[in-house]
């Protein structure tokens, strides 16, 4: 059988939604987290010089979205047909992009740099959620089945989720206006073995 291991830094962060993806399949994997101090030593030995990074049978493979979209074809989670694999990856680079526009908020937030957190909150997050959260819930509408794409759960359900439920612990106001996104998150963060990852995976601040 395949043993897939996970390396990535002792956070949620880019490897939340792989490790949530293992989780919802019920699939075994080693949840290797590396401390600051070690990845000197292992980033020339990565392909890209950065983590996340999955190995499995011999291979290696970098960049989170890929590793998801891997892993969920693997298991039935990156969408029923090839057109709805298509508008699973387009909201995956959506959300990328989102994480991008929000980035000075989240670079002060998480103590990586200075600047006037608040300010950043009302000026950078909060425009940037208002407009992408406004795309998202628009899909869901459309959808109609609870989830963003097709019948069941895809894996970018996972990954907009858990920002959702950040977004709800840390600066719970950005959204108000989408109740429609707040319950998606209950929904998924409902299903059995999500609940019970949640329940189970380390605390730790993002
Ligand atoms: N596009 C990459 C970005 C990966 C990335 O930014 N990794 C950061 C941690 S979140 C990292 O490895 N930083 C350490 C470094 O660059 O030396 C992905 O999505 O996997």
């Amino acid at each position: 059988m395949t043993h897939y291991k996970l390396t990535y830094f002792p956070i949620r962060g880019a490897a939340e939604c792989a490790r949530q993806i293992f989780a919802l399949a019920g699939q075994e994997f080693e949840d290797n987290r590396v401390p600051r101090e070690q990845w000197p030593t292992l980033k020339p030995t990565t392909p890209f010089g950065q983590m996340p990074y999955l190995e499995f049978d011999g291979k290696k493979l970098a960049q989170s979205h890929a590793i998801n979209r891997y892993l969920a074809r693997q298991f039935g989670l990156a969408g029923a047909t090839a057109f709805d694999e298509a508008l699973v990856d387009s909201l995956a680079d959506q959300m990328k992009d989102h994480m991008s526009e929000c980035r000075p908020y989240f670079v002060v937030f998480a103590g990586f740099g200075e600047g006037d957190v608040d300010k950043l909150r009302r000026e950078t997050l909060a425009p940037a959620v208002l407009k992408n959260y406004g795309f998202f819930t628009k899909f869901l509408k459309e959808n109609g089945s609870g989830f963003l794409v097709g019948s069941s759960a895809t894996w970018v359900d996972l990954l907009i989720a858990q920002h959702t439920a950040d977004l709800l612990k840390n600066a719970p106001e950005v959204l108000d206006a989408f109740p429609e996104m707040k319950a998606h998150q209950q929904k998924v963060h409902s299903l059995p073995n999500i609940k019970k990852w949640l329940e189970n995976r380390p605390e730790t601040p993002f």
